[in-house]
């Protein structure tokens, strides 16, 4: 299907790196139509022909895979407008390259958030296409409050089916398939709760650091930039009820409930759960990968008076029979001494096993690169009575189109299963807030790791990686099922 994408702040990162490298993957796959038209909207000074140039250089730097012939064809469809995004005339001025009434047309918000609540003012005076898609980047507004109105004002304009509320984890293929691999296969799905499930890790730590956007990263931090939205995202998939079929309501209904089924965190909860950390100077790698990376303190545009966290532990727990007293420990942090993306479920010991040492089984689901791997435990391997454990591990292919792709893909299809409902972007908030508030009192003080080192040395008391306690780890016997 064809449309015309209008991107607001297309000038900035996120276009750049993201956003112009996934439609050119799209119309190398002949996924976007003969009709697509992008039309580029920015403050800076720049017409159809300048604007071009841009493009090629952007997908020269960063799309460079992608095949010539597409790039270019990409680049011949983009127009420019320069204005406002917040005044109507510059909106409508980008509307006017929408001349086609047989597709739609995707309003993309690739702006700093301060300016959403502008744009759909400026919305509300101008005269809107009935096939209108308008695409919210995160952070879904600061807090809670901030969430509320941005929905409420966003309700003001548009049904809640033209509004994608983009989270790209949801469209990295890994992601994606928790859905797959627990809904469809019997030896999964029965397994997948407290009486078998003795704890779960999502776990997304990057070596890369947060020099080159400590602008934006210092005004949110590592538990607004990475848990409000993408690792909570990843909780719903792992932990809602079955959904009566894909179809989107169907889903989302599930994903809003498991945000609601999280527990608030007291301030003793905050005090004992998480862990809030920044990193100081170090070397990042080994070896000819190794970089010198300077204190997140001294990086242009940061406050160290705000504290913020380039790093963080929470462990959140759900009422819900099903998966009652079960951790779920979220992490991730910057500048760590290796990428290491991955969710990890650590099954129950077997009740009287007949091998007491059997070490538990362990299912691993690892992002970029991707891959699957379930440990088992056999016996056959040398002396034929002492236990191996051996890893069933399946290495899937890079992902293309990238999750930018498959969410572009999406939203032209009008398909909003890879979006947050209005009420997840709010239960999100709900659920980290107190954190932020404890923490900006001085609850689980703001600790140092060196960047390149595992992360700070303190941990929660149910920290990541730990094998569950014993009493975590014991099977449980009532009847499973939310609620
Ligand atoms: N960069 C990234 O890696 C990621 C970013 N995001 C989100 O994407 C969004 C954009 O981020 P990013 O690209 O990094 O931000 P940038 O600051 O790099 O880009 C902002 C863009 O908005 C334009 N802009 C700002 N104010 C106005 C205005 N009043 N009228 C017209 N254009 C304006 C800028 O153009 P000009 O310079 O001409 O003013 C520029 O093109 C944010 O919501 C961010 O949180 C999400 C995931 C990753
Ligand atoms: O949204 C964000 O995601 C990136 C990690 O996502 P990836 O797709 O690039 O792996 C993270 O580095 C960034 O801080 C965050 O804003």
């Amino acid at each position: 299907m064809s449309a015309t994408i209008i991107v607001l702040g297309a000038t900035g990162d996120l276009t750049a790196r993201y956003l112009l490298p996934a439609m050119a993957q799209l119309v190398e796959r002949d996924l976007l139509g003969e009709e697509l038209v992008l039309v580029g909207v920015a403050n800076d000074d720049l017409d159809d022909d300048s604007f071009r140039a841009r493009v090629q250089d952007k997908l020269a730097a960063h799309a460079a895979a992608v095949d010539a012939g597409a790039r270019a064809d990409l680049v011949a469809r983009a127009h420019y407008v320069r204005g406002d995004v917040t005044q109507a005339s510059t909106l409508s001025a980008a509307l006017e390259h929408h001349t086609s009434t047989d597709h739609p047309v995707v309003l993309y918000l690739a702006l700093p958030h301060v300016l959403f609540l502008g744009v759909i003012d400026a919305l509300r005076q101008v005269d809107l296409p009935a096939d209108l898609r308008v695409v919210v980047e995160k952070p879904f507004g600061q807090d809670l409050q901030g969430a509320r109105t941005l929905n409420a004002e966003l309700a003001t304009v548009l049904r809640e089916d033209q509004i994608f509320r983009v989270d790209h984890f949801l469209a990295k293929q890994t992601v994606l398939n928790l859905i797959g691999l627990r809904f469809a296969n019997r030896v999964l799905e029965p397994l997948w709760d407290r009486h078998d499930v003795a704890a779960v890790d999502i776990v997304f730590d990057e070596s890369v650091d947060a020099q080159a956007r400590a602008a934006y990263y210092d005004r949110s931090g590592a538990l607004r930039d990475m848990v409000q939205n993408h690792l909570l995202q990843i909780l719903t998939l792992i932990a809602m009820e079955p959904p009566a079929s894909l179809d989107p309501t169907d889903l989302s209904e599930r994903k809003v409930e498991v945000l609601r089924a999280v527990q608030t965190l007291s301030r003793e909860d905050v005090e004992r759960n998480t862990v809030r950390a920044r990193y100081t100077a170090g070397t990042v790698g080994a070896g000819e990968k190794a970089r010198e990376v300077g204190a997140y303190v001294d990086a242009p545009g940061v406050d160290p008076a705000r504290e913020i966290e380039t790093y963080t532990e929470v462990t959140l727990h759900l009422d819900a029979r099903r998966w009652e007293g079960v951790p779920f420990r979220l992490r991730t942090g910057k500048a760590l001494a290796r990428d290491r993306r991955e969710v990890v479920f650590y099954f129950r010991p077997l009740e009287h096993s007949i091998f007491p040492d059997a070490t538990p089984n362990q299912l691993r689901l690892a992002l970029d690169p991707d891959r699957i791997s379930l440990n088992l435990n056999i016996n056959g391997l040398g002396d034929p009575f002492d236990l191996e454990t051996v890893d069933m591990g399946l290495e899937l292919p890079r992902q293309a189109p990238t999750p930018y792709g498959q969410l572009l893909l999406a939203i032209v299809e009008g398909d909003t299963r890879l979006s947050a409902r209005a009420e997840e972007a709010e239960e999100a908030w709900r659920i980290v807030e107190p954190i932020l508030a404890a923490w900006a009192d001085g609850v689980s003080p703001l600790v140092d790791y060196p960047a390149g080192s595992d992360g700070p040395a303190a941990s929660p008391s149910e920290a990541v990686d730990s094998p569950p306690t014993a009493s975590d780890a014991a099977p449980v016997t009532t009847a499973s099922g939310l609620g």
